[in-house]
C-alpha cells in the first residue's frame, strides 16, 4: 500500500506553526506530507531558525529531507513573528478549508493542523470559534473533540463555549450524540473492541446527590443508565476532581469531560509534548497539535515540535487504517 498522503496546514503565520512544519520537513516519516500555505512565510521562518528548506510540487513522489511539497496559498500581509495580522484571517481559514476539501474528495488521507489564533481570525472579520467547529460545519456532521497522549484520552461534551453557557448545552440529546461518536471512534479508529468510557459530572462532587446541582440527577445519570442498557460500557457520572486518579483510570479507554477546562488541563499536565487534538466523527482523520500559537516563541527556533510530530504519526496511522477498511 502506498504511503498515506496528509495535508499539513501551518495555521497562524505569526505563531510557531510554520517553524514546526519546517522541522517536520526534515523528519523521516511514513507518510507524504503536502503543506498548504504561504511560501514566503515558510521561507522566512526557515531562515530565522537557521534551517534550509526547499519547496516542490504537491504531486512530487519522493522528496529529500528538507524539502516540502507545497500548495501555495499566499497570505495577504507579511507578519512579524509574534504579532498576528487580522488581514491574514481569510487565508488562514482558507488553508484549513482547502485541506478539508482535499480530504473529502480523496486527494488526502487526512489533515494535520498547526495552531490558529482565534482572536486574530475574529478580528479579521471571520467568525470562528475553533477548527473543530469549522470542519464540522464544512462537512455537515457532528463531531467530538478528543485530546490524547499515550497515557490518557479526554473527550469533551462541549468545546469552545463561554462557561456561562455550558449547563444549558449539556442536554441528554447532546450527550447521547457525543458518547455515540466517541464510542464508535474508539472501536473503529483505535481498535478497542468494547470501549469503557468514564463520564464526568458537571457539578462539584457530581452534584452530591442533587445538593450541589441537579444536572447529574436529571440529565446525565438517566442517560447513562439508558445507554448502558443498550450495551455501552459507561462509568459515571463521576466527580471530576477524583476521576483522574490513576486507580480510577484503570481499564478506562477515554474520559468524557463536560467542558473544555474540566478535562484539558489534566490531559495537558499529564503530557503536553506528546499530546494531540483529534476531531472524531469527520469523514476523514484530522489531528492537530495540542498547543496554541505560542507567539512569544515564534521565530526563535525554541518551539518544541513533539506535538506536531505526534499529530503527523497519529494521522498517518488513522489514514492508513481507513484506507485498509475502504
Ligand atoms: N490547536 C489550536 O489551534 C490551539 C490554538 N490555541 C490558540 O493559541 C493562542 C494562544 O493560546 P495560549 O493559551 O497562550 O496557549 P499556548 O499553547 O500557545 O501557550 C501556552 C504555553 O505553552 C508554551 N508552548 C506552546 N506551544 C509550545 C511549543 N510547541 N514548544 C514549547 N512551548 C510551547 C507557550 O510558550 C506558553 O508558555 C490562543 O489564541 C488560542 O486560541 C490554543 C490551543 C490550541
Ligand atoms: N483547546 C483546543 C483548541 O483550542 C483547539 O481547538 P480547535 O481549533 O482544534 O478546534
Amino acid at each position: 500500500m502506498s504511503r498515506p498522503r496528509l495535508a499539513l496546514v501551518p495555521g497562524e503565520p505569526a505563531g510557531v506553526g510554520p517553524e514546526l512544519c519546517i522541522r517536520a520537513a526534515w523528519r523521516e516519516v511514513d507518510a507524504d506530507l503536502v503543506a498548504i500555505g504561504d511560501r514566503a512565510t515558510l521561507q522566512r521562518t526557515a531562515d530565522a531558525i537557521g534551517l534550509d528548506i526547499d519547496f516542490t510540487d504537491a504531486e512530487a513522489a519522493d522528496v529529500a529531507p528538507g524539502t516540502l511539497r507545497l500548495i501555495e496559498l499566499p497570505h495577504a500581509a507579511a507578519t512579524p513573528f509574534g504579532t498576528p495580522d487580522p488581514r491574514n484571517a481569510r487565508s488562514v481559514i482558507d488553508g484549513l478549508l482547502h485541506a478539508a476539501a482535499g480530504c473529502r474528495d480523496g486527494r488526502f488521507d487526512g489533515m494535520v493542523t498547526g495552531p490558529v489564533h482565534k482572536a486574530a481570525i475574529n478580528a479579521g472579520g471571520v467568525p470562528y470559534t475553533g477548527t473543530t467547529e469549522l470542519l464540522a460545519d464544512d462537512a455537515g456532521c457532528d463531531v467530538v473533540m478528543m485530546l490524547a497522549n499515550p497515557a490518557l484520552r479526554v473527550a469533551l461534551a462541549t468545546t469552545h463555549l463561554p462557561l456561562r453557557a455550558v449547563p444549558d448545552a449539556v442536554t441528554a440529546p447532546l450527550l447521547e450524540q457525543v458518547i455515540g461518536i466517541l464510542d464508535a471512534s474508539l472501536r473503529r479508529d483505535f481498535g478497542i473492541a468494547a470501549p469503557r468510557i468514564a463520564v464526568l459530572g458537571l457539578n462539584p462532587h457530581a452534584g452530591e446527590s442533587g445538593h450541589l446541582g441537579m444536572e447529574e440527577v436529571e440529565t446525565i445519570a438517566p442517560l447513562l443508565e439508558r445507554l448502558r442498557a443498550q450495551g455501552l460500557d459507561l462509568e459515571g457520572p463521576l466527580p471530576a476532581d477524583t476521576a483522574f486518579l490513576p486507580a480510577r483510570l484503570e481499564g478506562v479507554d477515554a474520559v468524557l469531560a463536560m467542558y473544555h477546562d474540566q478535562g484539558l488541563p489534566v490531559l495537558k499536565y499529564s503530557g503536553f509534548e506528546s499530546a494531540v487534538n483529534l476531531t472524531l466523527g469527520l469523514p476523514y482523520p484530522r489531528v492537530a497539535v495540542d498547543h496554541g500559537t505560542a507567539l512569544e516563541l515564534a521565530g526563535t527556533g525554541r518551539a518544541d515540535p513533539s506535538s506536531l510530530f505526534a499529530a503527523i504519526d497519529q494521522c498517518a496511522i488513522l489514514g492508513r487504517n481507513r484506507r485498509l477498511r475502504a
